[in-house]
């Protein structure tokens, strides 16, 4: 049976739940459950805290967890990641109230605030930096306020709560965070169970990025329209009953969509269509 870690709350525990139950799987009915069995799909999710997940899944007691690339790197944890997975997108960053320093080079002496210490010691030794770093839990936004340190390194994402405090972000981001798929170090890259847990997210990713788009045009506009619609592969084509027309079928990205029906309807081409793609595997 595969195990698998989940993160039971904070920014990563309902996309990732969502993503899972997606993908076929089983999820947890109530909050308050920690591990649930997956039967069907001989998978055993253990709902745990985010932060925590690198640290088992490094212990090789679990085979695979999702947690966020910023987590991973400061648990220092002898895992990898095997699978961006898009969402919980944030930037780490230092930030300070205006005119204190503009960059890591001007924190020489300072004290810095963050949850994230072993992300935030190695930044500052890298960059030969002599500050002091203290851990805070949470809410590291009213630490300068209340006089515990002169700058703080966070998740930004919107950048609402650092204005909301009076603090603006300097230099450049720390690093770029998302949600990831992550297992122990080396573990057997080739294990078939993990292979087609893979695939399954990667099955939900495509659906959740690419549309369906049909159309019918005449013969002499397909190498045209085909060049807008390449598809993954190759589109299909089909004849219509109509001699000197085809039908065209091809998946492209969301995002493009309506530029693409703009373009294809220029060329002549005529009943664009699409349709939201529920599962697939590349
Ligand atoms: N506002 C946000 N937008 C996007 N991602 C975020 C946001 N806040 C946190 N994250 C991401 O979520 C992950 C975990 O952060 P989160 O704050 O949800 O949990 P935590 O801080 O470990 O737990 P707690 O809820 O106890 O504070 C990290 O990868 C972080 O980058
Ligand atoms: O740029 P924004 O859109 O404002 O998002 C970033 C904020 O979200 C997270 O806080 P969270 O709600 O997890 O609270 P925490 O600080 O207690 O972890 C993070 O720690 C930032 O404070
Ligand atoms: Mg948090």
């Amino acid at each position: 049976m595969l195990r698998i870690a989940v993160p039971n709350k904070g920014s990563l525990s309902g996309p990732a739940a969502d993503m899972l139950h997606e993908a076929g799987y089983q999820q947890r009915r109530e909050s308050k459950e920690l591990r649930i069995v997956d039967p069907g799909n001989e998978v055993e999710f253990f709902y745990l805290r985010p932060r925590d997940i690198a640290i088992y899944v490094s212990s090789g007691r679990l085979d695979i967890g999702i947690t966020g690339r910023d987590l991973l790197v400061d648990s220092g944890a002898n895992a990898e990641e095997i699978l961006p997975l898009g969402f919980a997108r944030s930037t780490f960053r230092y930030a300070t109230k205006p005119g204190t320093a503009t960059g890591v080079t001007g924190l020489d002496g300072m004290t810095v605030a963050t949850s994230y210490e072993g992300i935030v010691a190695k930044h500052l030794a890298d960059n030969g930096i002599d500050a002091s770093v203290v851990h805070l839990d949470g809410a590291v936004e009213t630490a300068i306020e209340l006089g515990v340190a002169e700058v703080i390194a966070d998740v930004v994402e919107t950048g609402t709560s650092l204005r909301n405090a009076g603090l603006e972000v300097i230099g450049e981001p720390i690093m770029k965070s998302e949600a990831v798929v992550i297992r122990r170090t080396g573990a057997d890259a080739e294990e078939p169970k993990v292979l087609q847990f893979l695939r399954r997210l990667q099955g939900v990713l495509v659906a959740r990025t690419y549309v369906m788009m049909d159309y019918d045009c005449r013969v002499e506009q397909l190498e045209k329209a085909v060049a807008l619609t390449p598809g993954l592969e190759s589109p299909t084509v089909s004849p219509l009953h109509n001699e000197g027309w085809v039908a065209v079928r091809a998946m492209v990205p969301s995002k493009e969509a309506q530029r693409i029906m703009d373009d294809l309807y220029a060329i002549g081409a005529r009943a664009i269509l699409t349709t939201a793609i529920h599962a697939c595997r590349l």
